[in-house]
């Protein structure tokens, strides 16, 4: 049973707590932090980027989760979160955390009225993933070592760096669990190399 925390500041928290309990894995809400110590994996969920930066801020999260991801911990955002993690939001100076090399832009498919839902092939992940976008962002540019899994309007909307996986829709508002089956999988990978 891997232990997963979710940054649980603002947005979308208690969804992905069901999830991960719902897989029967161990579920945190991760609010300060003293909150990160023994998770396996951090989920960043999707919010107000803005705020949520803020927050970190405030509540010194920075430099803690920057220092579990040094240590090879899987992280995984969805919508803001994916904002957060990026290295770069496009045309933004917002407090972030800078560790998936990726550029990202926010707000890309229109305003909350035009959240959407489509099918999405994921080759790596399945067939038929419903993926909500609400107020998404996309990624613009990704690093050498970036992996693109899934393009949608040919915009890159599901991508991974070796430990970060990058969302720009949210699994978690569906019942579909197989995104999250996927990051578990990189936990799984990472709390069996012997360290
Ligand atoms: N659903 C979401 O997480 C929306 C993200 C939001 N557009 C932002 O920039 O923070």
């Amino acid at each position: 049973m891997a232990k997963i925390g979710v940054l649980a500041l603002q947005g979308a928290v208690g969804e992905h707590m069901n999830q991960i309990k719902l897989l029967d894995h161990e579920a945190v809400e991760v609010k300060t932090s003293n909150d990160l110590c023994g998770i396996d994996g951090l989920i960043l969920p999707g919010g107000e980027s803005t705020a949520i930066g803020k927050l970190i801020e405030r509540n010194d999260l920075l430099a803690p989760i920057q220092a579990l991801a040094q240590q090879g911990i899987p992280m995984f955002g969805t919508c803001a979160g994916l904002i957060l993690l990026a290295k770069k939001i496009k045309g933004s100076i917002t407090p972030h955390l800078c560790l998936m090399d990726v550029e990202v832009e926010r707000n890309s498919f229109g305003r909350q009225v035009d959240s959407f839902e489509v099918a999405l092939a994921i080759p790596s992940i399945g067939d038929n993933i419903t993926a909500v976008f609400i107020r998404a962002p996309h990624i613009v540019t990704i690093g050498e070592q970036v992996e693109i899994l899934a393009t949608y309007e040919e915009r890159i909307v599901l991508a991974r760096d070796g430990q970060f996986l990058g969302c720009s829709f949210h699994p978690e508002l569906t019942d579909d669990v197989r995104i999250l089956q996927y990051f578990i999988g990189m936990v799984n990978e990472f709390t069996k190399v012997p360290r």
